[in-house]
């Protein structure tokens, strides 16, 4: 296993050479998990996709038993250019207004990191400085989305157990639907949707903006890290870096909502099984948000209809998983509790 933190990246191919030979699943543990689970006092199979999340865990945690006892919770906070052309219900202030939230403990995120069991970690991002906006020019610079991305490769995750990555940063899902676009195709209108609730002229601007960058970036963006530097931001390039980190570390991730997966997504689309190591906590409302976990190939653990961001679907996701681990870990074997085990007839 290597050291973290990793060293911080100085280009756009320092980052490419991360994300090539990645480490693998660790499927001795894998299999430690699955012989244990028809062990337990239980019909087989009776707890459902619990059974595989413990299985999971250890395959990415790279041991058995699973384990949930440290959650890291990072939620990065960008600015965007495109904040400017109507394409948010809220004016681009709320983003560092929201990051004081954060910090003073009133935000969703406070209060589901607090019952879940996460320590949260709240990292601004250049918030005087926001992004061009992408649909008349590039994001970011290379050095801007390296250093971006170079806020969560350098995530010292040596001692966490689990990884949530979230995000804040009013104008994100119009970068999130581009980013999406880049990497699995389709149209504009298959990936925009309505984020904070614009109305019907916001939405029909941010289709326009999607669109418009389509065409201006054109093939460009078919180099994912060239995508996230053309039409993503800074706080999707910070999560999208702290994924792989924690690939890098040996840390699973279970993700948040449509802005999270689509930053995620860059490590997929450049190579083969890139997130494997990573789960889908829910599907938001934000109707991209299924096509994206689709194309992942990742069905999510919860539907609840939430569509806020800041971690928060995968937050509440979590204590899924601290019940898949608990009983995993804790349940009697039949023949500790001499329970007679059935014989299948
Ligand atoms: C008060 C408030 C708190 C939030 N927390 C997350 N978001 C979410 O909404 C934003 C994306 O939606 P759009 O693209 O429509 O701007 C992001 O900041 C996302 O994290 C929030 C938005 C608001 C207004
Ligand atoms: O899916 C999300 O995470 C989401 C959707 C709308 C607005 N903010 C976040």
């Amino acid at each position: 296993m290597p050291a973290t933190p990793l060293a911080p990246a100085s280009s756009l191919d320092d980052v490419r050479a991360l994300a090539r030979d990645l480490p693998g699943p660790d499927t001795a543990a894998r299999a430690t998990a699955e012989a244990r689970e028809p062990t337990l006092t239980k019909p087989a199979g009776s707890l459902g996709r619990l059974e595989e999340l413990a299985a999971w865990l250890c395959t990415w945690q790279g041991g058995h038993p699973p384990r949930l006892d440290r959650v890291r919770c990072v939620v990065f906070a960008g600015n965007h250019g495109v904040a400017a052309k109507g394409v948010s219900a809220f004016p681009p202030a709320v983003t560092v207004q929201m990051v004081a939230n954060f910090q003073h403990g009133g935000a969703a995120v406070n209060q589901l990191c607090r019952t879940g069991g996460a320590d949260l970690d709240v990292i601004p991002l250049d918030l005087d400085t926001p992004t061009k906006p992408f649909d008349t020019d590039a994001a970011m610079t290379e050095d801007e989305v390296v250093a971006a991305l170079n806020a969560g490769l350098t995530l010292d995750l040596s001692a966490a157990d689990l990884l949530i990555v979230g995000e804040m940063g009013i104008g994100n899902t119009t970068a999130a639907a581009a980013l999406a676009l880049a990497l699995f195709g389709g149209t504009a209108a298959d990936w925009v949707g309505r984020g904070t609730g614009v109305d019907d002229a916001g939405f029909a601007r941010k289709r326009a903006v999607v669109e418009a960058a389509k065409a201006l970036h054109g093939d460009a963006l078919s180099d994912p890290l060239e995508a996230l530097r053309r039409v993503g931001g800074r706080e999707l390039a910070a999560m999208a870096g702290g994924v792989l980190a924690a690939r890098r570390a040996g840390v699973p991730v279970l993700l948040d909502g449509f802005i999270c997966c689509a930053a995620a997504g860059v490590w997929q689309a450049l190579t083969p099984g890139g997130l494997d190591h990573a789960m889908a906590g829910h599907v938001s409302r934000e109707p991209g948000h299924r096509r994206l976990l689709d194309a992942l190939g990742k069905p999510p653990l919860l539907d609840l209809h939430m569509r806020l961001g800041e971690a928060s679907g995968a937050l509440v996701a979590l204590s899924v998983l601290r019940g898949a681990v608990a009983c995993h870990t804790g349940m009697a074997t039949f023949a500790e509790a001499g329970v007679a085990e059935g014989g299948g007839s």
